[in-house]
């Protein structure tokens, strides 16, 4: 007999309610990334995304010359002044962080929140390397970041620095993947989604497995082509979707679709493999999630 994965949502969408999202990243510039794909997308599928930037950098780290600056002093304050006003949230979505300080904070603000979804993109490394402003300590930081989600969507790399482990390349096996997922959801994340694996048969897979999910596999197309900002755009997506309610395993396939889709259209733009993924004409389909 064959088993039909099965998943609930993580939250109940009420018709009339707005969810409030704090959205913990970075703002850049220049390039498609953090807060500026995390606000287009959450506001597309109706939230009220409440930003807490973690750093200002001028462009994506991709660009040569960027310029960053760090913003850990100002955050207890401008998380404190929330407190003063009354400020509730339903979630905490938090991505690339600017200092190791930052996830104490993230962590005093899970406390404050105690019912918010917590939601973790633990942005830090790819393709086997760390993001250059990462030190050894905010990775590690990071780490005990992912443990405490309750949705946590690494790569490769970084589910690989999380369990320091070696990092195998793209294109690892299935059993590989359950180990890797395991481990993950041992050490404490909820649920977990896999980003960004090959198989060397043309398609990516992405998998997700948790407490509210089967093991359940999502595969498209591979396109001949990468671009910065794909992970951000990824990540808001699965999380718009599941704040429209859809459990993750619906979530994360809309999020790989439209990631894929987003590539398409950014091809389509002059240059486009240096301005990043583009994903504006597609925020209808994001909002198509309220209907
Ligand atoms: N070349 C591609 N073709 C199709 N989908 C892609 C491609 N690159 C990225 N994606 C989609 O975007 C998701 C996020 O990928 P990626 O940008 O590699 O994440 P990260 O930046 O966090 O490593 C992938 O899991 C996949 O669904
Ligand atoms: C400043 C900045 N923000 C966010 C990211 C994450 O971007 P991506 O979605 O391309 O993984 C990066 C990656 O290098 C970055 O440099």
């Amino acid at each position: 007999m064959t088993h039909a994965p099965q998943a609930t949502a993580l939250y109940e969408r009420h018709e009339a309610y707005i969810p409030r999202v704090a959205a913990i990243h970075d703002l850049c510039g220049y390039g498609k990334c953090s807060l500026g794909v995390a606000i287009p997308v959450l506001s597309a599928a109706g939230c009220d995304v409440c930003p807490v930037p973690t750093g200002l950098f001028s462009s994506h780290t991709a660009f040569p010359g960027w310029y960053m600056h760090d913003t850990t002093d100002i955050l207890s304050d401008y998380l404190a002044a929330w407190q003063g006003i009354g400020v509730e949230l339903d979630a905490v979505y938090s991505g690339f962080l600017g200092a190791p300080e930052q996830v104490d904070i993230i962590k005093q603000v899970w406390d404050t929140y105690p019912d918010a979804l917590r939601v973790v993109d633990p942005v830090m490394a790819d393709h086997g390397k760390v993001y250059p402003t990462y030190t050894t300590e905010l990775v590690a930081a990071m780490g005990t970041l992912a443990d405490g989600a309750d949705i946590l969507t690494p790569n490769l790399t970084e589910a690989a620095i999380i369990l320091g482990r070696e990092w195998e390349g793209a294109d690892v096996d299935g059993e590989t993947v359950r180990s890797i997922m395991g481990a993950l959801r041992e050490r404490g994340a909820k649920n977990v989604v896999l980003k960004g694996i090959e198989h060397g048969d043309g398609l990516i897979h992405n998998y997700v497995w948790g407490d509210s999910v089967d093991f359940t596999e999502t595969t498209n197309a591979k396109l001949p082509y990468m671009l910065h900002g794909t992970g951000d755009v990824f990540a808001s997506t699965l999380l718009a979707a599941a704040m429209a309610g859809r459990d993750l395993a619906c979530a994360t396939a809309f999020a790989a679709d439209f990631t894929a889709d987003a590539m398409v259209v950014s091809a389509k733009q002059p240059d486009f493999e240096a301005r990043g993924v583009s994903f504006e004409p597609l925020l209808g389909k994001v909002t198509a999630l309220l209907g």
